[in-house]
């Protein structure tokens, strides 16, 4: 493989748990005033298995329509400014990135030490290196984490706006990264620790497909379309020489 695609968080930086407990308590807060309003009872959102399954991995918006979907709720789509109180697609949205900025801001943002070294090594050996993310917020953690400029391409959420690309699991933005470094999908790796993420390596037929298995869910993600599993990307170094 000369060409790496890699996803951003939980492959390369530890903020996949950020995101979760932004979703957790924007989906939290809204599901009980919810279930409070029509005398239902108030069923939590699992931080584990309904981030994996709905949210994880997939641009923002898509997160809240899918997670909603999962629980037979359909929201007017709102617009992308609605403000965070708004009961729409976009309000839970904003309310949701509102609180993920603040928590970045209090707990700082620190990339793998060896998903670092993998990249680095894989700069050196003189392999193509693409950051692939649903976020739009993937520029401010590259720069926080200190790696920006290990990679030559970005397709990040705005990318994938500007560009009209369908979100993981649809295999769009891997897909966009490889033609930007001009690579063939069949002759690029992806690194994905999300299942929505994996499933879009395997859509897009890419050369490997390389699950990050950092929440015990190494089944999962070769169900999904991961070739390999690997704890952490430091392990593809071990035993070189
Ligand atoms: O809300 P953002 O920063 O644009 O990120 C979109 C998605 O990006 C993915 O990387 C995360 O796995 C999701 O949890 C997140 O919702």
């Amino acid at each position: 493989m000369r060409t790496c695609l890699f996803d951003l968080d939980g492959v390369l930086t530890r903020t996949a748990t950020v995101h979760a407990a932004a979703w957790k308590e924007t989906f939290d807060d809204y599901l009980r005033e919810r279930a409070a309003r029509l005398g239902e009872s108030f069923r939590p959102f699992d931080g584990v298995r309904d981030y994996d399954a709905y949210v994880d991995g997939r641009p923002r918006a898509d997160g809240v329509r899918t997670f909603l979907a999962a629980r037979g709720i359909a929201l007017p789509e709102g617009a992308a400014d609605d403000p965070p109180e708004r009961e729409s697609v976009h309000g839970l949205a904003n309310r949701k990135n509102a609180l993920l900025l603040r928590l970045l801001r209090e707990r700082g943002v620190t990339a793998y030490e060896g998903s670092v070294a993998y990249v680095r090594a894989a700069r050196d050996a003189g392999v193509r290196r693409a950051v692939v993310s649903s976020s739009a917020n993937c520029q401010e953690v590259l720069a926080a984490a200190g790696i920006e400029e290990l990679f030559e391409v970005r397709i990040d959420g705005h990318t994938a706006e500007r560009d009209g690309l369908r979100g993981k699991p649809a295999p769009d933005s891997y897909l966009a990264a490889a033609r930007a470094l001009g690579a063939a999908p069949g002759d690029a790796a992806v690194f994905e620790d999300a299942l929505a993420g994996v499933a879009a390596g395997r859509a897009g037929a890419f050369g490997y497909v390389v699950g990050v298995d950092r929440a015990g869910q190494a089944d999962e993600l070769r169900a999904h379309g991961a070739d390999a599993v690997v704890g952490d990307l430091g392990e593809l170094l071990e035993g070189r020489t």
